[in-house]
C-alpha cells in the first residue's frame, strides 16, 4: 500500500487504513471455507445429483437397468467411503488433497504487536527524542519507550512496550541538535493517531480459531497459511489409488491411425485428468481384448478404483460385463441415460474396490469420467461437492428425447456458453477447444436458458475442485 506513488501523499494513510480495516474484517472471524454444500432444494444442485442424500446403502441393479444421469451421479457419490487420513509434511505433495481435520490456529496471528511500516515507533506527542532501532526478527526490547521518545523501527519488528503509534518514514524527518537527534512530523502530514500503523497481535485470528474447515482442498495458498500458522505437517485424506486398464486390440500407441486401427486417445488423456480430480494413478495398462487377461488384471488389482475403457457394450469382444459377472462383482450402475456414454457402468469388486467401466468412444469415456469417476473420487478423497455452475446458452441445443446430453461448450466474452461442433461420441475436437460440458436435459434447451456446465479441467490446475 505504500508504493512510490503513495509516498508523501497527504491523506493517503487514511485511505490505506480504511482499506486495511476492511480487508481484516471482510471475512469475519470464521474466514471463508470451501464452497458450502448446496441446499437440497436448489434445482441446479438436484439436476447435477449434488443434493444432500441420506438414503440407505446403494443397492445392486439388475443388468441393463439404466438410471437417469443425476441418479447415476448420486449413486457414484454415495458408493465409496472416505479413505484414511495421514499426516504429511508441508509441501507440493499435499496439493489437491483434502484436509481431514480443520486447520486450527496454533497461536494468535500475528503472534505479537508489530510495526506495519518502516519508520519510527513513538510514545506520546512529538517532537520525539530518537534513540536506538528495532529490526524484524529481533526479540522485543526489555526497555519500555517513555513518553516523548521514539525508536527507529522496521516493518514487522516487535513494538517496544509503551509505543502509542508508528510514524511512517516518509512522514517524518530527523534533526540533529546538540542534545541529540529529534524526530518531527513532516508538514503537511498530521501527527500519527494512537494505534496508527500498528499491527496488533491476534488481528487475523486467535489461537484455537478455525482457519479452514475439514474438507478444504490444499492449494498453494493453504500451504502458505498453514506455514504462517506454524504447521510443519497437515493431516489430509489419502489420495484414491486408481489403476487404468485400456482395452482394445485395435489401439496403436504411436504414429498415425492406419490399416483399420486407431490411436489410443484415452491412455494419454485419462491419467492427468484423474490426477486433477485428486487421484493417485498407480498404473495405466493396455490390455488385449481377452476375457482371461481382463479377469486376471481385475482380480489382481489392489486399487481403490479400477477404471476400464472400452468393452462395455455387447460386441463380440466386449468382455467387461462377463468378466464382472465371473468375478462376483456387484453392478451398482449398469447403463446411464446420457449421450454420449450410455453403456458406462460402476461396480463393487468382491475385495471391496470399485470399478468404473467407461465406454471406448473417447467422448463417451469423458462422459463417464464426469458422471461416475469424478463423484467417486471426490467421496474417497474427502473433497467437498463443488458449487454448481450455470451459464446461459448462446444457441438452441437439440436434446435427446429421454436422455441427458453432455455437450462441449466454450464461454464467450459475456460468460455465455457457446455449443461447439465436432461433439460426436468418437470425437475429441470439440472437447479439446471447450471450457466445459453443458448438461442438456432430455428434450433439449433453448438459447438463453441457464444450463449447468461441468468443468472439463482445461484450465484447472492439479489442485482444482474438479467437476
Ligand atoms: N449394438 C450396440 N452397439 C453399440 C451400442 C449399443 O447400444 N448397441 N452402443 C454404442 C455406444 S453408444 C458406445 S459408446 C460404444 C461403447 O462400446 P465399448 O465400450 O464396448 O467400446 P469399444 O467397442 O471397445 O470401442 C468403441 C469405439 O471406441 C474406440 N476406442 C476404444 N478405445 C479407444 C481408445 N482408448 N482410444 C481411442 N478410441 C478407442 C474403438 O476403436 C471403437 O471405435 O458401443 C457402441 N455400440
Ligand atoms: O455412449 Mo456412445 O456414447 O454415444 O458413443
Amino acid at each position: 500500500m505504500n508504493g512510490p506513488r503513495e509516498q508523501g501523499r497527504p491523506g493517503g494513510d487514511a485511505a490505506d487504513r480504511a482499506l486495511d480495516d476492511a480487508l481484516a474484517l471482510a471475512n469475519g472471524p470464521r474466514g471463508s471455507g470451501p464452497a458450502s454444500r448446496p441446499p437440497g432444494n436448489d434445482p441446479l444442485a438436484v439436476a447435477l445429483g449434488h443434493e444432500p442424500d441420506d438414503r440407505p446403502e446403494v443397492r445392486p441393479r439388475p443388468h441393463g437397468d439404466t438410471v437417469s444421469w443425476p441418479e447415476a451421479r448420486r449413486i457414484a457419490r454415495r458408493v465409496g467411503r472416505r479413505l484414511d487420513a495421514r499426516a504429511l509434511p508441508l509441501g507440493d505433495e499435499l496439493l489437491g488433497m483434502a484436509l481431514a481435520r480443520a486447520l486450527v490456529a496454533l497461536t494468535d496471528l500475528p503472534s505479537f504487536d508489530s510495526s506495519a511500516m518502516d519508520g519510527w515507533a513513538v510514545a506520546g506527542t512529538g517532537p520525539w527524542r530518537l534513540k536506538g532501532q528495532a529490526l524484524a526478527g529481533q526479540r522485543g526490547s526489555a526497555e519500555a519507550l517513555l513518553g516523548g521518545h521514539a525508536v527507529r523501527i522496521a516493518t514487522g519488528a516487535v513494538l517496544p512496550a509503551g509505543t502509542t503509534a508508528v510514524l511512517r518514514s516518509e512522514y517524518g524527518s530527523v534533526r540533529s541538535r546538540t542534545d541529540g537527534e529529534w524526530l518531527h512530523v513532516l508538514a503537511p502530514h498530521p501527527a500519527p493517531r494512537p494505534g496508527q500503523e500498528i499491527r496488533r497481535r491476534g488481528q487475523e485470528c486467535r489461537g484455537g480459531d478455525e482457519l479452514l474447515p475439514a474438507g478444504a482442498v490444499v492449494t498453494p495458498a493453504v500451504l502458505g497459511l498453514a506455514a504462517a500458522a506454524g504447521y510443519d505437517e497437515l493431516t489430509v485424506t489419502m489420495r484414491p489409488r486408481v489403476e487404468i486398464l485400456v482395452l482394445g486390440d485395435e489401439l496403436l500407441d504411436h504414429g498415425p491411425p492406419r490399416a483399420g486401427r486407431v490411436r489410443d486417445a484415452l491412455g494419454p488423456m485419462l491419467p492427468s485428468w484423474l490426477r486433477a480430480l485428486g487421484a493417485d494413478v498407480t498404473g495405466v495398462r493396455r490390455l488385449a481384448d481377452d476375457a482371461e487377461v481382463l479377469y486376471a488384471a481385475v482380480a489382481a488389482s489392489t486399487a481403490d478404483l479400477v477404471v476400464t475403457t472400452g468393452g462395455t457394450a455387447g460386441g463380440p469382444v466386449d468382455h467387461v460385463h462377463p468378466v464382472l459377472a465371473a468375478s462376483g462383482a456387484r453392478l451398482l450402475v449398469d447403463g446411464v441415460a446420457v449421450r454420449p456414454g450410455h453403456p458406462m457402468l460402476l461396480a463393487e469388486l468382491p475385495a471391496g474396490g470399485l470399478l468404473a467401466g467407461l465406454p471406448g468412444n473417447p467422448l463417451a469415456a469423458v462422459s463417464g469420467v464426469l458422471t461416475l469417476v469424478a463423484p467417486v473420487l471426490r467421496t474417497l478423497a474427502g473433497r467437498p461437492v463443488p458449487a454448481p455452475y450455470a451459464a446461459p446458452l448462446t444457441a438452441d441445443v437439440t436434446g435427446h428425447p429421454v436422455d441427458t446430453r453432455l455437450v462441449p461448450v466454450v464461454f464467450d466474452d459475456e460468460s455465455a456458453a457457446r455449443p461447439l461442433h465436432f461433439a460426436g461420441p468418437a470425437m475429441l475436437r470439440g472437447l479439446a477447444a471447450a471450457d466445459g460440458m453443458a448438461v442438456i436435459p432430455p428434450g433439449g434447451a433453448r438459447a438463453g436458458q441457464e444450463t449447468a456446465v461441468l468443468d472439463t479441467g482445461a484450465l484447472a490446475p492439479a489442485w482444482g475442485s474438479g467437476t
